[in-house]
């Protein structure tokens, strides 16, 4: 949907709809004439209280991806809607489900599609502005259902990485290794989550970006970098807050698979701890491995 005074375009789906969103997402960061002219706001999926749980619960033959898994892994809102037809039990059990799936989105019980205006406008997904509350909300519902278990670390480890100053970097895409992982076996546990990362410390950088061509080269280099060189496919959405040692300013960023945007955000606050929260909503990510990563 567009709003001509905004420029902005906010994207619904519904689960009949198109099958990847992706795509589509992409195309507002690729084509500089669609960049500079309208503004991706955010993503809106429609699900169905009553047939929705059958849809996550579908075993698709291999190499198809679940649609129902993959339009919520994408939202930023979603709202769940014909909540007449279904029992609260089935309610909860599907607000629970998607939550599981994708922990950043904000969600909403509708009938017939009945919801404020301001819940699907200016939504501001992918606005690096607003990436403090997506990452605060899954640590919210971590704290809420008790599985924070204080994995904060006390340190952080020494990173070979570089600063990406208000760009948008389209990390370089292997062919072979994307058609690889399209060959995975979907039939199973689709497996798509969203896990956080929190560590305390600052993110130690040596060099200082001096071109831009360097700025691919070092974000190569980063983890996050050669994390979504190996897993892009797997890693639909992410967004993080980072503390960079020597930097006044958090470093937030976000990314739909190897897209990725970044920009230092306000000053940190003298008595305020340098922690680094990163959130990836994606597949088969495994928490520790993250962890250990970084
Ligand atoms: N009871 C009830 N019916 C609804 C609600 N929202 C839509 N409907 C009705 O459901 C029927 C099908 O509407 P939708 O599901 O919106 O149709 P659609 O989007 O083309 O269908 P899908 O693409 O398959 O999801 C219509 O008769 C709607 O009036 C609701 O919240 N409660």
């Amino acid at each position: 949907m567009t709003s001509s005074c905004y420029k902005n375009i906010i994207f619904f789906s519904t689960f009949t709809g198109l099958a990847n969103r992706a795509p589509i997402i992409q195309t507002f960061y690729a084509e500089d004439q669609v960049f500079s002219d309208v503004k991706l706001d955010g993503v809106v999926t429609l699900v169905d209280a009553k047939h929705t749980g059958f849809h996550l619960d579908e075993i698709k033959p291999k190499g198809v991806v679940n649609e129902a898994v993959e339009q919520i892994a994408y939202a930023d809102h979603i709202m769940v809607n014909k909540t007449d037809l279904a029992g609260e039990p089935e309610i909860a059990s599907l607000f629970e489900r998607i939550r599981n799936i994708n922990c950043m989105a904000q969600l909403k019980r509708t009938k017939y599609g009945d919801v404020d205006l301001n819940y699907v406008l200016g939504i501001g997904g992918f606005d690096l502005e607003r990436i403090e509350s997506a990452v605060e909300a899954i640590h919210a519902v971590e704290d809420h259902a008790g599985h924070n278990h204080g994995h904060y670390h006390s340190h952080c480890h020494n990173h070979d990485h570089e600063l990406v100053y208000k760009d948008i970097v389209f990390l370089k895409s292997d062919t072979e290794h994307h058609d690889n992982h399209h060959s995975h076996d979907h039939t199973h546990d689709p497996g798509v989550s969203s896990v956080s990362i929190v560590c305390e410390g600052s993110l130690d950088f040596e060099k200082k970006i001096v071109c831009p061509s360097y700025l691919m080269k070092q974000l190569n280099n980063m983890w996050l970098g050669t994390l979504l060189l190996e897993s892009s496919e797997e890693i639909y959405r992410m967004k993080g807050l980072l503390s960079v040692d020597g930097m006044n300013e958090r470093f937030v960023f976000q990314g739909v698979h190897h897209i990725f945007q970044g920009s230092p955000d306000r000053l940190w606050r003298p008595d305020e701890p340098r922690i680094n929260k990163i959130v990836f909503i994606g597949k088969n990510l495994d928490k520790e491995e993250l962890e250990k990563g970084f």
